[in-house]
């Protein structure tokens, strides 16, 4: 595990939170990267970190200050990219493995970026949305010191959406004197946005989910589901899986915990959250269950598609999946994967599982800058490929070197990365 030398001096050792799983992860790899090592320490440090000051003035004409982040975490294989999230327990130690773990996916999918991440410590749901787009606008102008369509690109995470990267371009681009589509992604389809992208991190997480349902001979067609996060990626994906005949026994999200042995129905699940906010209280569902009883729930595939650390040592042990799929980013700590390998529970690790939003980005990057835009059939043909073989990859990998998918994937992207850090030298 991580000692304490190793902790960055801006983090408290209590703060070290994800970016600690995260360089366990790193420590994990090393031993298989041979001559690569040599370069390995530059993934443990981000390139760049900068913490801005959000003020806005609040309808009632007080002033509120929130604390943003925008870490690069590495850039040697191109921009930065990685999505901007608006919690209330948004940490720097949360945004610095987050945008790491960009580094390394972008690199496993092999798609031409670096990784970096941005957020807002602030629940966006106490906001009015005239108080959200002033504190959206306030946070770009001061991150756009160091984004741009060539510099980073960022895109939606937790609680934002297709209309803060409106907001995000528009700022940008009034700064900057031109408009600029290329400098977020995940945007309306009428500002340049793509075809396919809202969908395309569940999207992935299903072809994923398909191909590890192939290796240990699982059969979609009613298997049964349990979904943690039923937002844009544990939304889909369940609904994708739900229309390949699998059963959603299972949903939580972050008010309540909905369970039916027979399956949910998610269409009226989506109903239902669509006209409340939440899973809490669906009249479809077959009795009540507390949030601890989730991980105990008899199913085949757990998709964990909210916050990172959610499957700890202390819950591993229940859970009685064959597949986990981690649409979320980071939602296994090293000791419960240590626990699940036990148990011999195939995970398919964030960094590919939920790979496919970030693709279906590069695709929306690179129609904005041709000016040419793909059918969804197009994008979805390309994004399903790309997603199978960099997962077979990813299996081959673990079987040759007799290593987790994890350790498997973070070979992959370690790899290229320092591959092309080593290529470009340093300063001399
Ligand atoms: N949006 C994207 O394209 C991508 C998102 N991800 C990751 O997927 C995860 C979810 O992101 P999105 O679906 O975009 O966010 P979202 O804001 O659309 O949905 C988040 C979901 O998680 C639930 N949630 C929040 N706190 C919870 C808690 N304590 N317990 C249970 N559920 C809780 C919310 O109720 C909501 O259903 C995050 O880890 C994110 O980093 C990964 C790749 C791409
Ligand atoms: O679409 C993107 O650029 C990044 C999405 C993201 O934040 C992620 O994959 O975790």
């Amino acid at each position: 595990m991580t000692t304490h030398h190793e902790i960055p001096s801006y983090l408290t050792p209590h703060e070290i939170g994800p970016w600690g799983d995260y360089i366990t992860q790193i420590e994990r790899v090393t031993p298989y990267l041979g001559s690569l090592s040599r370069w390995v320490e530059t993934l443990k440090r981000p390139k760049r970190i900068l913490v801005v000051d959000v003020p806005i003035e609040r309808d009632d004409g007080t002033i509120a200050h929130f604390e943003g982040y925008r870490v690069q975490h590495n850039t040697s294989r191109g921009p930065g990219k990685g999505g901007v999230r608006f919690h209330q327990n948004v940490t720097l130690s949360e945004v610095m493995a987050l945008s790491a773990w960009m580094t390394i996916k972008t690199a496993a999918a092999n798609v031409p970026y670096g990784g970096a991440k941005g957020g807002i410590r602030v629940d966006p749901k106490t906001l009015s949305q005239g108080e959200l787009q002033r504190m959206t606008r306030r946070y770009t102008s001061e991150i756009g010191i160091i984004i741009g369509p060539n510099k980073d690109i960022p895109a939606p995470d937790v609680n934002t959406n297709e209309q803060v990267m409106a907001w995000m371009m528009d700022t940008y681009s009034m700064n900057e004197g031109s408009t600029a589509t290329g400098v977020v992604t995940g945007k309306p389809i009428s500002l340049g946005g793509s075809l396919g992208r809202r969908e395309a991190t569940g999207r992935g997480v299903f072809v994923v989910g398909e191909g590890a349902a192939n290796r240990i001979g699982l059969d979609i067609k009613g298997a049964k589901i349990a979904v943690q996060g039923f937002g844009n990626v544990g939304g889909v994906a369940a609904k994708l899986f739900y229309e390949a005949g699998a059963k959603i026994v299972a949903v939580q999200d972050h008010a309540g915990t909905v369970f039916h042995s027979n399956g949910l129905d998610v269409i009226k699940l989506q109903a239902h959250i669509k006209e409340t906010g939440s899973v809490a209280g669906f009249a479809g569902a077959e009795e009540k269950m507390s949030r601890e009883n989730f991980w105990d729930v008899q199913c085949d595939i757990m998709i964990p598609a909210a916050l990172e650390q959610q499957i700890t040592e202390h819950n591993a042990h229940r859970i009685r999946a064959k597949i986990i799929l981690e649409g979320a980013n980071g939602p296994t700590t090293p000791k419960a994967d240590d626990i699940l390998d036990d148990k011999g529970v195939l995970v398919v690790p964030d960094v590919i599982a939920n790979a496919g939003g970030v693709t279906v980005s590069y695709f929306e990057w690179v129609q904005d800058f041709s000016s040419y835009f793909w059918t969804e059939d197009e994008i979805n043909l390309r994004l399903t490929r790309i997603m199978s073989e960099a997962f077979e990859a990813v299996c081959h990998v673990a079987e040759d070197k007799k290593v987790s998918l994890r350790t498997a994937a973070f070979l992959i992207g370690c790899t290229r990365v320092l591959q092309a850090r080593e290529m470009r030298g340093l300063y001399p």
